[in-house]
């Protein structure tokens, strides 16, 4: 630790951590577990967005596996190079849509590894079944394409029947030479793929789109925490999305599905508490036509309304949510007005990395006076505001990734169901505590993370027994206990 805080710049640190990962991988984790809170940043976002969009120009050495559109016919005998033959979990991308940073073909490689590191650290899955893969496309990035650096092919992306034919000769690969027991995250992929990838393959292998599902639980789980604060039940809120891509209509719909648990009403009633706001302005029925299939379950009955500002006061939503990618939207006169009819807004600025958040820390607390519940994509450090306190939360998917996936492999489960994101969802909300409470806080310290991922794996393994789902015979007692045995500790003895 000593070493990495002599470099002063954020990127240094992510190239020192990542030559440390390669020389050095007990230390690389002892280290990230001791320090989480201020090694997060580091090796996960902001700075991994930094890194992807430079990956090129710091470029040492291949950290995964890249699959390129060349090897078509040949994926098979690509998967069968890497030198690990029992993986357990492969974090995916195409770099399509980096965090809030676009489309950063090849270089996006800095997402799967980095997710894959909290998955060990955070989930305590063994690193070497791990494995980060790339699938090389193309990318319509200009810049990139004219970059002397970049490290992926020089095309643009290839798209329908081509696309499409060779995500099903990499789905059918990984599953022929891993099993169907291996979990494939979907990771920052496109809209107009990451939905139809997960439709596609979710009745046939074991897929889970962190995007959509990761952040919809670990929103759905700050929500029930927040609900603690401001008071209500879940149905009695009104919610407000800037943003319906992955994660505005995942968060979205799995509200509106534990809405409709809870109140036995049907889930097409729950929806119409949610009110969703993309580039063209309010979801509305008038433009259902022209609308992507994702967005449609949200063309509610409406005029028309063309701007964010325009559509908090129209619905008057309890709850803000960004999910743009796109920063500095919720404006002064945004946060104003939401303040204005509520006690306590819910405020969540969930874009990544912190240059893409939809306002600042400071920015949220200030212009609510202070009154304002309120949690961040990327970490923010607190604010002070006429003389208190107040620490934002990270509702970051990095809270249910490492302990779902957890649960989903030691419970052997072969198939992810929407009832399994609630169980994490649930268990996460869980574990905030009075103390967290007390500071305005709606998610658990990062540094408990291991105890809360054994948390979390054990109630989504319980839910994968209780729906038929999971394979691992006998089901162990404790749960728990289990996870906490099956994780990965980067433990050095003392020979004294
Ligand atoms: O990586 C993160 O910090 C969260 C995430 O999945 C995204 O922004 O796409
Ligand atoms: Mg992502």
């Amino acid at each position: 630790m000593h070493n990495i805080r002599q470099y002063q710049l954020p990127l240094q640190r992510y190239m020192a951590m990542m030559d440390l990962q390669e020389g050095n991988e007990r230390l690389f984790y002892k280290l990230l577990i001791d320090n989480v809170e201020e090694l997060l940043p580091v090796v996960y976002t902001p700075t991994v967005g930094e890194a992807c969009q430079k990956y090129g120009s710091i470029f040492s050495r291949p950290q995964g596996l890249y699959i390129s559109l060349k090897e078509k016919g040949k994926i098979l005998e690509v998967l069968k190079n890497w030198p690990e033959r029992s993986i357990q979990v492969i974090v995916v991308t195409d770099g399509e849509r980096i965090l809030g940073l676009g489309d950063l073909g090849c270089q996006g490689m800095g997402i799967p590894v980095g997710k894959l590191s909290l998955y060990t650290a955070l989930g305590g899955v063994r690193p070497s079944a791990c494995l980060p893969i790339t699938l090389d496309v193309g990318t319509n990035n200009e810049q990139l394409l004219n970059d002397e650096f970049y490290i992926g092919l020089r095309q643009r992306r290839a798209i329908g029947q081509e696309y499409a034919d060779f995500l099903h000769e990499f789905m059918a690969a990984v599953k022929q030479n891993y099993g169907e027991k291996v979990l494939i995250q979907f990771e920052d992929f496109a809209n107009h793929n990451a939905f139809d990838l997960l439709a596609r393959y979710g009745t046939t292998h074991l897929v889970f789109n962190d995007d959509i599902q990761g952040t919809a639980s670990v929103v759905l789980a700050g929500l029930v925490a927040a609900l603690k604060l401001v008071g209500g039940t879940l149905a009695e809120h009104t919610y407000l999305f800037l943003g319906a891509g992955e994660a505005g209509t995942g968060i979205a719909e799995l509200i509106a599905l534990e809405m409709s648990r809870q109140t036995k009403i049907p889930i097409e009633e729950c929806r119409k508490k949610i009110w969703l706001v993309d580039s063209k302005g309010l979801i509305v029925s008038t433009r259902k036509e022209s609308l992507q299939h994702f967005k449609q379950p949200w063309a509610h009955e409406h005029e028309h309304v063309g701007n964010l500002l325009d559509a908090v006061n129209a619905i008057k939503p309890t709850v803000l949510i960004g999910t743009s990618g796109k920063g500095q939207t919720f404006t002064q006169e945004v946060v104003e007005a939401i303040s204005s009819f509520n006690e306590m807004p819910i405020i969540l600025a969930l874009s990544n990395p912190t240059s893409q958040a939809e306002c600042t820390a400071e920015q949220a607390y200030t212009w609510s006076k202070g009154r304002a519940v309120f949690a961040t994509g990327s970490p923010f450090d607190p604010v002070e505001y006429n003389g208190k306190m107040y620490v934002p939360g990270q509702a970051n998917n990095a809270y249910i990734f490492p302990g779902f996936g957890l649960g989903v492999v030691m419970s052997g489960a072969i198939r992810v169901h929407d009832d399994m994101l609630l169980a994490a969802s649930e268990a996460l909300a869980q574990q905030v505590t009075q103390e967290n409470f007390d500071k305005g806080l709606i998610y658990p310290p990062f540094s408990n993370i291991r105890k809360i991922s054994a948390h979390i794996a054990a109630n989504v393994a319980a839910k994968a027994y209780e729906l038929g789902l999971a394979s691992r015979r006998p089901r162990p007692k404790d749960l728990v206990k289990y996870a906490e045995s099956c994780m990965y500790s980067p433990i050095y003895r003392n020979y004294r």
